[in-house]
């Protein structure tokens, strides 16, 4: 079930929509504790139903011979009981609940803290976290006292309810013993079978807690399951709603013209953006109806005010965001195609959004593989040896280690990999551990093999590495992925000059093109476009952008 739900998490950026647009809280912890609780309190009352139902007919046929009448006095008994249980404790389930959610948001609170460890000790932010961490502890707490308020209540009832069992069936058959029909012994058995068969009948009544606790995890897993059913493009009502961002396959060069060239606009054209707007989720436009062409080679620098939505371009080109109108077209080469010839003689620009190869939206599982990269402005450093940053996000490690290094013995299902997909075959090779030292060196990084010995140690990389360091191995990253097109959003920020001149011309060397966002003049010296976005009216429907050649020489 766990991998089942983390499937389904990670694909279609649905992590990512709940957390940029706080949807539901907690996922981690639905994932984590309400999976286990779900799968252990299923199991338990599976048993507890088994053995009820066999109990009850073991002593059903002694209660029976007994005395009938005593049958109705046990279903009227335990009716009354599970109506006044439900009663006392209809609070349960909602305090469960909200219990599951304010004990998560207090332990996030604690995780916060320690991701931003370094920040807090520099703003000595100690008595604000202090202050901020007991009042999410507070809340949990209140809701604590609340629920063992419910419980309480519940637990008197409930103590009440099983010392009378002692009680009824003796005092309905006592005057059977008096009047000499039945003997001493039958008053016991009579006893034991009413406790044991009004047991079976009273399992809401005894296991209400339980049952509620079990209500609540029910509620938020299905809250989990609609959201990640609802995020799965199949259930999406009108697929062309929003932006559309569609892969076009290039599976070979265009025909040659009557003089024997190649339009060198068909020939080069990576991307084509066309009547583009782009909309913050609450609806807000911020690029109008923007209409680009990108051709290879060609770098675009993107520039515009802090908040004019340079970003959010950026992610609507990465399919992160899909509110607002138009067409992303990239032009992404077929891998199997990726070396042709103009002799070949075949023909065309093949328009591939079909939904047998990149689902019904036209878009890959990972656009890592069709050539496109993406480095956002936050580098992101994975939990691992340093061999695995480098190789992160085109290439895993082949088996997957325990936390103490050892590789897994078994065959636990969920421990094999889905079988590679016809789309994930076209993975470029795995780069080797040259490649991976030589890259190293590129980006100006080298010494750090020495600092931490080898490739395949681990560490907190977020923390040891410098941020222009983890800037400089998002660049290795990318270099070894070798995509025809690159987006940069602010990626050198925290960079001096010299290193940022360093990276653009490897980059450049690399034959790849890219996309930068960025503030800094020095930028516009390897840039060819400059794309600017102007802050205007929101309510205008004017463009708010301007495009214009940078010449080299004058910058
Ligand atoms: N999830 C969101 N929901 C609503 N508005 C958002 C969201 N994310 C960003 N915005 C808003 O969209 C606008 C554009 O944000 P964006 O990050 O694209 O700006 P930017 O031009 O890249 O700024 P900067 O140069 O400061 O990085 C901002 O006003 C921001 O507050």
């Amino acid at each position: 079930m766990t991998k089942y739900y983390l499937d389904r998490y990670l694909s279609n950026q649905t992590f990512y929509k709940i957390q940029s647009q706080s949807i539901i809280d907690n996922p981690d912890q639905r994932i984590v504790d309400d999976l286990n609780s779900f799968t252990e309190s299923a199991l338990y009352f599976s048993e507890t139903l088994f053995s009820a139902v066999i109990d009850l007919i073991s002593f059903s046929n002694i209660l029976f011979s007994i005395y009938p009448p005593l049958f109705v006095v046990l279903f009227v008994y335990s009716i009354g009981g599970t109506v006044i249980s439900i009663f006392l404790g209809k609070n349960l389930v909602s305090l469960n609940f909200m219990q599951e959610k304010k004990e998560a948001d207090f332990r996030y609170g604690l995780v916060r803290v320690r991701e931003n460890a370094e920040s807090i000790a520099f703003y000595s932010g100690e008595a604000n976290e202090m202050q901020f961490l007991l009042q999410r502890f507070t809340s949990a707490f209140k809701n604590m006292s609340k629920l063992l308020i419910c419980s309480r209540n519940l637990e008197f009832f409930t103590s009440g309810y099983s010392f009378l069992i002692q009680i009824i069936p003796a005092a309905v058959v006592a005057p059977m013993y008096f009047s000499g029909k039945i003997a001493f012994g039958v008053i016991n058995q009579s006893v034991s079978a009413f406790s044991h068969i009004l047991a079976d009948f009273s399992l809401i009544v005894y296991q209400f807690e339980t049952i509620s606790a079990f209500a609540a995890v029910i509620d938020r897993l299905g809250e989990f399951d609609n959201l990640l059913d609802s995020s799965n493009p199949k259930h999406h009502s009108d697929p062309s709603e929003g932006i559309s961002l569609i892969y076009s396959n290039v599976k070979s060069l265009p025909e040659p013209e009557s003089n024997g060239s190649i339009p060198i606009e068909k020939l080069q054209k990576l991307v084509d953006i066309e009547h583009l707007t782009v909309e913050t989720p609450s609806g807000t436009a911020l690029v109008r109806n923007l209409s680009l062409v990108i051709n290879k080679n060609e770098h675009l620098l993107v520039t515009g005010p802090s908040g004019s939505g340079k970003t959010s371009l950026l992610r609507a080109m990465c399919g992160l965001w899909s509110t607002g109108k138009g067409k992303i077209i990239f032009y992404v080469k077929d891998v199997e195609d990726n070396q042709p010839s103009i002799s070949s003689g075949v023909v065309a620009l093949e328009v591939d959004t079909g939904s047998d190869k990149y689902g019904e939206l036209g878009r890959p599982s990972n656009r890592n593989y069709e050539g496109i990269f993406f480095l956002p402005q936050k580098p992101y450093m994975v939990l691992g040896t340093l061999r695995q940053q480098l190789l992160y996000p085109t290439w895993a490690e082949d088996a997957i280690s325990t936390a103490d290094g050892t590789k897994p013995t078994g065959s636990l299902p969920f421990l094999k990999q889905a079988p590679k997909s016809e789309h994930t075959s076209q993975k470029p090779s795995k780069p080797t551990t040259e490649d991976l030292i030589q890259v190293l060196e590129d980006v100006r990084l080298s010494y750090i093999l020495s600092r931490f010995s080898s490739l395949d140690t681990s560490h907190e990389w977020s923390s040891v590495l410098s941020l222009g360091e983890q800037q400089r191995l998002a660049f290795a990253r990318l270099l070894l992925s070798k995509p025809q097109l690159v987006i940069l959003d602010e990626s050198t920020s925290a960079l001096d000059e010299a290193n940022e001149v360093h990276l653009y011309k490897q980059i450049e060397k690399a034959g790849i093109t890219y996309i930068s966002v960025g503030h800094r003049q020095t930028l516009y010296d390897f840039h060819k476009k400059n794309l600017r976005i102007s802050t205007k009216e929101p309510s205008s429907a004017e463009p708010n952008w301007s495009i214009e050649s940078i010449d080299r020489e004058t910058v």
